[in-house]
């Protein structure tokens, strides 16, 4: 199989992604990116070695797997330019756009091409993430074996079964580093209403999330067990927590993964 791979788009999550695939030693040369933005192929080229090029057309010549990594809203057309190459590569095809679904990728380039939906998230940048993956119907067992080895450059990556589920994924992980930001932000705001300098505030948190991640990823408790040992009773903690609760946090948090996911299959109808 030609392990050359197109990004069609070269926007926030396709940077994430080329480099996590470089910092875990995929060939530059062998990454081509089209971006119609001149500053953000300029900057891929300088940051990861690759190809940026122009138009679509110029990065897949040859690649044996494109990567569509354009807005949903744009990628019908995106799909229907570059179909007629789409039949002739029977390239496989790895889409990373929100909402949109194998069915509607594989229809757009002409039908009949392994179609690969995959949700990863930002902090593959550094092979941090988290990717979802669902193989549409004509992938076969290179096909999968190729998404997986590539979407592991950027983390760890999930099968999942039912195409269906993926704006779930989406909602949780893929969307999900966005929600910790937000509570980062919430909480240093918060330190400096307190009296706490803008750094020290800053400091402290980044260090408390950073901390917090890795015991929830490296410890043998859950999350609700490393709650408790936080929270003393009638302490500091418990008063934090009893305001959250009392303030609906969970359901707030339901609420939201839930919109995400409406969203999802929103953008999928939307932009058939
Ligand atoms: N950001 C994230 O955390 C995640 C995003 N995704 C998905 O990834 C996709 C890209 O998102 P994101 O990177 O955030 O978006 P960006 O807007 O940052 O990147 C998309 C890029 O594609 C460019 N583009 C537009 N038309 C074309 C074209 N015809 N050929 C090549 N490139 C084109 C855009 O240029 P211009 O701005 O000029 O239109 C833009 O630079 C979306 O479908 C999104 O759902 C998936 C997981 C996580
Ligand atoms: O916000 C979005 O639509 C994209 C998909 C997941 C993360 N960003």
């Amino acid at each position: 199989m030609n392990h050359d791979i197109a990004f069609i788009g070269g926007g926030n999550m396709a940077r994430s992604l080329i480099g996590g695939l470089v910092a875990r030693g995929h060939a530059p040369a062998a990454i081509r990116v089209a971006e119609p933005v001149a500053a953000l192929r300029a900057a891929l080229q300088a940051d990861f070695g690759v190809t940026a090029c122009e138009h679509g057309a110029q990065a897949v010549a040859g690649a044996g797997t494109w990567v569509l990594a354009v807005k949903p809203q744009v990628m019908r057309a995106v799909c229907e330019e570059l179909a007629p190459l789409a039949q002739a590569q029977r390239t496989l095809v790895v889409s990373i756009a929100a909402g949109i679904t194998t069915a509607q990728i594989d229809r757009w380039l002409g039908c009949g091409l392994p179609v690969v939906r995959a949700m990863p998230n930002t902090p593959a940048l550094l092979g941090a993430g988290v990717t979802g993956l669902y193989a549409g119907p004509a992938v076969d067992a290179a096909g999968r074996d190729f998404a997986q080895a590539l979407l592991s450059a950027a983390g760890t990556t999930v099968w999942i079964d039912s195409e269906a589920q993926m704006d779930a994924v989406t909602a949780v992980s893929g969307s999900g580093p966005a929600y910790v930001f937000l509570l980062a932000e919430a909480m240093v705001d918060a330190a400096q209403r307190e009296g706490l300098p803008p750094e020290a505030a800053r400091a402290l948190v980044l260090q408390t999330v950073l901390g917090a991640a890795r015991m929830l990823t490296e410890s043998d408790a859950d999350a609700s067990e490393l709650r408790r040992r936080v929270t003393s009773p009638g302490g500091t903690t418990q008063a934090a927590i009893e305001t959250f609760e009392a303030g609906g946090l969970r359901a707030l948090v339901a609420a939201a993964i839930h919109a995400a996911r409406v969203r999802g299959a929103e953008l999928s109808a939307a932009n058939d």
